[in-house]
């Protein structure tokens, strides 16, 4: 059987395909390339359209046989999803809806869906679990629960089962090539501001935590693959549709997190505290034991492997940073 892996050749999409293509699994990608980039999914055909577009939908499932559908295809900034939110619902919730009309016009009944901690806003117990209420706090996090939604209604209706995962904070990359090439999270905007010759900036030290920084669930890329790969296995059997969280159900605070880039990269990183950034919880940190439960994964990778494995990628596109002053 070939899955169908929308949105391949982006950060999270190419080690997706990685993961199923190492474990011996077809693949066909579709992706807009808007973000993506075709080099990262090696070997693996790519139907290079949108998801708006229905007829190469329709191309890409019934040219490849495709009885699976893991879709990542979206967009994922939460600030832009405040700006423009009706973009957001394009593409990300539109996009679904064609996409899920093309499942269940062929007869797909296998999806698997990229989710996010952001459905759940600003959590209220220390680890989430996945019952917890859905109270997004941005147009994307909204978007999420839409497709969750949308997932459901389409089991209910049409017999797909769906398995959607809720990502909590994503970093690192399998291979230098794969790392994320964009500077929109914590790790990599550090990383952008250590080669500019500037301080780390901490957003806020005055949150209700242990040192006062916030605390989030960072997860390897690589095991949020594993984890897919879980899940398409999952959906071969007959078991019922699922919501999990992705994260290691261990928290790690801003503080923490740059003081491990500091022994990582040798280079100084002493921050500047700055104004808290809008809407960020204090703290979001995942129950694992739903995953481990259901689909028997668990997290192999730490954060030390994470910032180091993101280390290696971001080194290969700025050698520049060979060159900055090591403090250790
Ligand atoms: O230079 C920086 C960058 C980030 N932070 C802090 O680091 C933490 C993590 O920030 P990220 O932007 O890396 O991640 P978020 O938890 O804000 O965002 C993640 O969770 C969101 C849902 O809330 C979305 O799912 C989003 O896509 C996902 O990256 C936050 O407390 C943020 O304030 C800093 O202090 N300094």
């Amino acid at each position: 059987m070939t899955w169908l892996v929308t949105g391949g050749a982006g950060y999270i999409g190419a080690h997706v395909v990685r993961a199923l293509t190492q474990a011996g699994v077809g693949v066909v990608v579709l992706d807009d390339l808007s973000t993506g980039d075709a080099s990262r999914i090696g070997d693996a055909p790519l139907v290079h359209a949108s998801l708006l577009d229905r007829e190469q939908v329709d191309r890409a499932i019934t040219e490849h046989d495709v009885s699976g559908v893991v879709h990542i295809a979206a967009k994922k900034q939460v600030g832009e999803s405040v700006a423009d939110p009706f973009y957001y619902y394009r593409q990300n919730v539109l996009g679904q809806l064609v996409l899920m009309e093309a499942m269940r016009d062929h007869g797909v009944k296998r999806f698997v869906f990229s989710s996010s901690a952001a459905t759940y806003g600003a959590p209220e117990t220390a680890l989430v679990e996945e019952k917890s209420h859905l109270v997004p706090e941005s147009p994307y996090g909204e978007t999420k629960v839409v497709g969750e939604w949308l997932a459901k209604d389409a089991g209910a209706a049409y017999g797909v089962r769906s398995v959607c995962l809720r990502y909590f904070n994503v970093a690192g990359a399998a291979t230098p090539e794969l790392g994320d090439p964009e500077a929109f999270n914590l790790i990599p905007m550090v990383f952008e501001r250590l080669t500019k010759g500037e301080r780390p900036r901490i957003f806020g030290d005055d949150y209700p935590t242990p040192d006062g920084t916030c605390i989030r669930d960072y997860i390897h890329v690589a095991d949020i693959a594993s984890a897919h790969l879980a899940a398409a296995r999952y959906l071969g059997g007959e078991g019922e549709s699922l919501s999990l969280n992705i994260g290691r159900g261990q928290g790690s605070s801003v503080r923490e997190v740059i003081d491990v880039i500091g022994e990582v990269t040798g280079l100084d990183v002493t921050p500047d505290v700055v104004a808290r950034r809008p809407g960020d919880p204090p703290r979001t940190v995942a129950s694992a034991d739903a995953i481990r439960h259901y689909l028997g994964w668990e997290a192999q990778h730490d954060l030390r492997e994470m910032v180091g494995s993101a280390w290696a990628g971001w080194t290969l596109r700025h050698p520049e940073v060979a060159d900055l002053p090591r403090v250790r």
